[in-house]
């Protein structure tokens, strides 16, 4: 039971010496308390243990953590633990993911690994582990990744035919003979710096396939309940329908000359989403679009066509409207423009003229008295938003991280593009993760930008992007290039942790996503920050930590303590070299088997 846990982890870190203090009290509850430790649901076992870097030396003191039967994670990585692999391990029998990489372990891996017939992650590399692989990891049948890299074992590979297995590492060891079949999916550098002839095949990536490693079984169901979706889906297509259905109403009646009529009605109104467009009082009703467009449509077409309700956003209504044609775009329909018909068009022909891979092209926009628009290509994917907190767990394919890594460095270059603009004044002010999108190559790509200039300032107690605001920010019209850097930082650190800026716990109360990641860093539990969804891929802790890094240097109170846009580009391309996207790594010291993403098609 719990307290039996809670004693074996005393004794652990008791028997243990290690230089970092951890706060284990024996008078503070061990579940959500203890550094590193996580229990299950109803709070009766201990299930992970995670301890990486805490200075441990010396041995993994006999009958202490494999007390802990209900483990399923164990992650010591990063200590100087020495000894061999503790016997005692094999009453873990639950254990599914077991990370002990650099560490100073010795001596042959445990013969029997069937034990462990949950295991699904392991990684043992950069240890002094010696003999050879023992063959009862074919017993595995969940075994997806597997690191023995940087180890001195020996011997021939066993035939280690496991369908699960997506990432293996076992380069730099003393392995003999040849690649066993089964295993020459995997490209040559997965054996490198071994006594193994290649056969003269071209030299392959050592990019692997992205992981589909299942996911562990418990996870935390968050984000809305099914009848709350289910509840908005059902709203949205009444909205949807009954906006196709007025659409073709005000189409007829305004065919029999009552154009005024609903002109008047809809400036006496207000933003009533029936329609796409209103009627509107501008002689020409002509819609601007920029160069290099392709679309064939006016306002009379965007009048006809279906409509479909996405949003209620920050200024205005947005619409998925189908043409004739078939072509879908968004309509944004902007409510309380605060600027003239000019400055209107100054500020359109900016956006505009800004093509960038990482930018949502504005194709047009159009201004009248009564209505101003802004017309956008369709993202079917829906927004990095949906992507992050649209239901877990069933259909929902979670977001690895690998796409991750590829919204943050998309995102980040196409604000950097932005502040470029206007002689390197241009703000896009209102970064937020239902503004970013995935262009073609799956990196992220931002929307709605230059919006805050031109409308009013936003009413100050409710609005969805306040947990993006950057605290200078008291008038939105006042954002500026640090106020963007800053929710961009949100944002990275909605990627990392998987939370919405502003959430509720079980028990009602308003957590602050950064003051939330503070706290945590603060009490030297970082890994505790990360989504359990990324939990499934092996080997990105560093990078996880790294990016969390730079999503805190972004959100810093001090506006001239954040970093420029160009220097997060450049610290995020760092987490992952550019230049090594497509090249083998060496093997040596390379921890990560996540595939690095093909190049990034970059501004030139
Ligand atoms: N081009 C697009 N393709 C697909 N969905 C879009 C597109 N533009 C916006 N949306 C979605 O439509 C909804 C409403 O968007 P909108 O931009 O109006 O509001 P918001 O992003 O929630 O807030 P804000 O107005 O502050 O940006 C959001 O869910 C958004 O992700």
């Amino acid at each position: 039971d719990l307290g039996e846990d809670r004693q074996a982890l005393l004794e652990f870190v008791k028997k243990l010496p290690h230089s970092r203090s951890l706060n284990w009290k024996e008078s503070s509850p061990v579940c959500n308390n203890w550094t590193g430790v996580t229990c299950n649901e109803d709070r009766s076992r201990v299930i992970a243990v995670r301890l990486p870097g805490v200075g441990f030396q010396g041995s993994i003191p006999p009958s202490t953590l494999s007390r802990l039967s209900a483990l399923q994670v164990l992650s010591l990585r990063s200590n100087g633990i020495t000894g061999g692999f503790p016997d005692d391990f094999f009453n873990l029998k639950n254990l599914s993911f077991l990370y002990l990489q650099y560490n100073k372990l010795s001596g042959p891996l445990p013969a029997n690994f069937s034990v462990w017939h949950n295991l699904t992650i392991v990684n043992l590399s950069n240890n002094r582990f010696n003999g050879s692989i023992p063959s009862s990891f074919l017993n595995l049948t969940r075994l997806a990744a597997l690191n023995l890299a940087n180890n001195s074992l020996s011997g021939e590979i066993p035939d280690l035919n496991l369908p699960s297995l997506q990432q293996l590492n076992l380069s730099n060891n003393n392995f003999t003979g040849s690649i066993p079949m089964s295993l020459r999916r995997f490209p040559n550098s997965v054996f490198a710096g071994n006594n193994i002839p290649f056969e003269s095949s071209p030299p392959v990536s050592p990019v692997l396939a992205p992981s589909t490693v299942p996911s562990p079984n418990s996870r935390n169901a968050r984000g809305l309940s099914e009848a709350a979706v289910l509840g908005i889906i059902i709203a949205a297509s009444i909205l949807g329908l009954v906006a196709f259905v007025f659409l073709i109403i005000v189409y007829c009646s305004r065919k029999k000359s009552k154009e005024d009529e609903y002109s008047a009605k809809f400036q006496k109104g207000g933003m009533s989403p029936e329609k796409v467009v209103s009627r509107t009082q501008d002689a020409n009703n002509r819609l601007t679009f920029f160069e290099g467009c392709s679309y064939a449509f006016d306002l009379e077409d965007l009048l006809r066509a279906s409509a479909e309700v996405l949003g209620k956003g920050t200024f205005g209504m947005a619409y998925k409207a189908v043409l004739e044609d078939a072509t879908t775009v968004v309509v944004k329909r902007l409510k309380e423009v605060n600027v003239g018909k000019r400055d209107f068009e100054q500020q359109m022909e900016v956006v505009g003229s800004i093509k960038h891979e990482n930018v949502v092209e504005l194709k047009a926009f159009y201004y009248s008295k009564d209505e101003k628009l802004m017309v956008y290509d369709y993202y079917s994917q829906g927004s990095v938003s949906a992507m992050l907190h649209g239901k877990r767990g069933g259909d929902r394919i979670p977001l690895d991280w690998e796409t991750r890594m590829r919204i943050a460095i998309g995102a980040a270059r196409g604000i950097a593009r932005i502040h470029t603009e206007n002689a390197g004044k241009f703000v896009h002010g209102n970064i937020k993760s239902s503004n970013i999108f995935l262009n073609s190559q799956r990196y992220g790509c931002v929307s709605d930008l230059g919006l805050s200039t031109i409308m009013s300032p936003l009413a100050p107690p409710i609005s969805r992007a306040a947990g993006y605001r950057a605290p200078e920010v008291t008038d939105t019209r006042k954002a500026a290039q640090p106020s963007d850097v800053y929710s961009f930082g949100v944002v990275l650190l909605e990627l990392l942790t998987g939370k919405s800026p502003i959430h509720t716990t079980g028990g009602d109360e308003i957590i602050h996503l950064v003051r939330w990641v503070h706290s945590v860093v603060r009490e030297e539990w970082t890994a505790e920050v990360f989504d359990v969804e990324l939990m499934r891929y092996p080997n990105i802790e560093e990078e996880m930590v790294e990016m969390l890094q730079i999503a805190m240097s972004c959100v810093v109170r001090m506006p001239d303590q954040r970093p420029k846009m160009s220097d997060v580009v450049k610290m995020i391309e760092n987490v992952r070299q550019p230049e090594t996207e497509n090249q083998p790594s060496s093997g040596k010291g390379s921890e990560s088997s996540t595939p690095p993403p093909p190049a990034m098609g970059r501004e030139s």
